[in-house]
């Protein structure tokens, strides 16, 4: 299993990429505009990802047509060579995602909630396709379930005749809210869970880690004064 990092944060980018836990980041205009993102730097933004990240940094796409999508794609792919562009998944993000893939752009297909969506995506070309957990969680519904349903339809089929250079489709596990999501992600088999900072750094912890270093450094404090 891989991480990305959920954020558009410099900071946070670059402190986890020096733990060298993450293989890629995601952003969304909502991540952009919590760092105070303008529209005019958006772009020197991605950019500034790339260079810290040597993996796939998902960029997306905010128009709504199958044509102002491809455009805005094909700029978003200009920017540096790890840049995969997020599509919605709709029916013009579909057609936009299936011209992309012609023309070698990776595509994240992101707001996915179900298992045809998810399916429709990887005919269409998707590279990766993001599931939500915690916006399913969020209407009382179980989002684990979801997500590990379509991480089995998905295993099911050979989608690579449909993807650039003949890849596999990989599942990123979205709107990931706790480690115990990551636990479970793990365990059903989704590819990659992309991960906000705080939620990375609570993957780190554990109280017996905690309490086993106390006392062995207690331990230690005796062996020096002995
Ligand atoms: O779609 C992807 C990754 O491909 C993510 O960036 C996705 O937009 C985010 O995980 C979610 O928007 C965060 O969701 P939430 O925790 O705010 O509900």
């Amino acid at each position: 299993m891989k991480f990305f990092l959920d954020t558009a944060d410099l900071n946070e980018i670059e402190e986890a990429a020096s733990w060298g836990a993450i293989a890629g980041v995601t952003t969304n205009p909502t991540l952009y505009s919590r760092i105070g993102g303008k529209l005019s730097d958006f772009h020197n933004h991605i950019k500034r990802i790339c260079d810290i990240v040597d993996g796939p940094v998902s960029a997306e796409s905010v128009a709504m047509t199958r044509d102002e999508i491809v455009r805005d794609g094909l700029q978003l792919a200009e920017i540096a060579d790890n840049v995969v562009v997020k599509v919605p998944t709709m029916v013009e993000g579909l057609a936009a995602t299936k011209e992309l893939a012609k023309h070698g752009v990776p595509v994240n297909m992101t707001l996915c909630f179900s298992v045809p969506q998810a399916v429709l995506a990887a005919r269409a070309g998707a590279r990766y396709i993001s599931p939500f957990i915690g916006r399913f969680d969020d209407i009382s519904e179980d989002g684990l379930e979801q997500v590990a349903n379509i991480v089995t339809a998905i295993n099911n089929y050979d989608f690579t005749s449909s993807t650039v250079n003949g890849e596999q489709v990989e599942i990123i596990a979205a709107s990931v809210r706790s480690a115990n999501h990551v636990t479970q992600c793990a365990l059903m088999g989704a590819d990659i869970a992309t991960v906000p900072f705080g939620v990375l750094k609570k993957m780190v912890q554990h109280p017996l880690t905690d309490r086993g270093l106390d006392s062995f450094m207690k331990d230690w404090e005796k062996v020096q004064n002995a």
